[in-house]
């Protein structure tokens, strides 16, 4: 693992300042479509659907947290029932933190994409049946998670957790529960069958093992010659992918 290139936290966070600061001038909002498209694809190339299989699980149970890492999530969402896969979404914190949440909500709707909330925090469990479920999105937190996990998402880790060896979950950024980087150092913590990292890998990326784990990296916004000002060579995406296998 060590080969792989990977920004610490700080460098990390002056990128996404960059990105989106004056002189470039990304929205947030276009980063996290790209970022929940990059996750969506990276299904597509680990669970994809086969169409000869009528009766293939195709239900993605997408667990959304309160910042980014959630919007993330619900960007996916949308993009995997455009892609034929059954989403349903668990948003159990509704922030109004950015006013866009409203929207991606709304387009959810549009296309009919179950959302559960707070209110089903007693049967949420009963949509995600292991024989129904293809795989899990974990976008409840990324790189600004600091332990110890307050509830209701610590139950809800916990749960996940008893279902890793059933359910393969996918983790966007960062698996919940680790720091950023130090990796899986708090007692609550998500063992991914699936890492994608955005941008590029963060340090605790290091901590994962590749026997269980598969790592891409997905959010492609950026060029060369801005990759190289932080210092690492840009990922060598195939064609038009999104996301990269490493
Ligand atoms: N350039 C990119 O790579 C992009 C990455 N994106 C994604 O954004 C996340 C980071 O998003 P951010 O909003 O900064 O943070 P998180 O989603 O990780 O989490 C913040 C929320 O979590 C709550 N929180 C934090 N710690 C705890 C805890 N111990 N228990 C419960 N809740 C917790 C926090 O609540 P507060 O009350 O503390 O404020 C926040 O609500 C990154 O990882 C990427 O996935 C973007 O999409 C843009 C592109
Ligand atoms: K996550």
């Amino acid at each position: 693992m060590s080969s792989i290139k990977v920004v610490s936290s700080k460098l990390a966070a002056e990128i996404d300042q960059e990105l989106m600061g004056p002189q470039i001038g990304f929205t947030l909002q276009q980063l996290m479509e790209l970022a929940g498209f990059s996750v969506a694809q990276t299904i597509t190339h680990e669970f994809p659907i086969n169409k000869a299989n009528p009766n293939m699980k195709k239900n993605v149970f997408i667990i959304a947290g309160p910042g980014n890492n959630g919007g993330d999530g619900l960007v996916c969402a949308r993009h995997l029932k455009l892609f034929g896969y059954n989403p349903i979404v668990y948003y159990p914190r509704r922030t109004e933190k950015q006013p866009f949440y409203k929207q991606l909500i709304s387009q959810l709707d549009f296309f009919k994409v179950p959302i559960l909330s707070q209110d089903d925090s007693d049967n949420w469990l009963d949509y995600l049946k292991p024989e129904n479920t293809l795989c899990i999105v974990d976008a409840i937190f990324g790189f600004s998670f600091k332990p110890p996990m307050r509830e209701p998402f610590k139950s809800i880790v916990d749960h996940l957790i008893a279902l890793e060896d059933k359910v393969p979950i996918v983790a966007v950024d960062i698996p919940t529960g680790w720091d950023v980087d130090q990796g899986p150092i708090s007692e609550t913590f998500i063992t991914p069958k699936v890492l994608v990292s955005l941008t590029v890998p963060k340090p605790c990326s290091a901590f994962i093992n590749p026997k269980l784990t598969s790592h891409y990296v997905g959010g492609r916004f950026i060029s060369r010659e801005f990759a190289n000002k932080f210092g690492f060579e840009p990922f060598d995406y195939e064609g038009t992918d999104q996301v990269l296998k490493l």
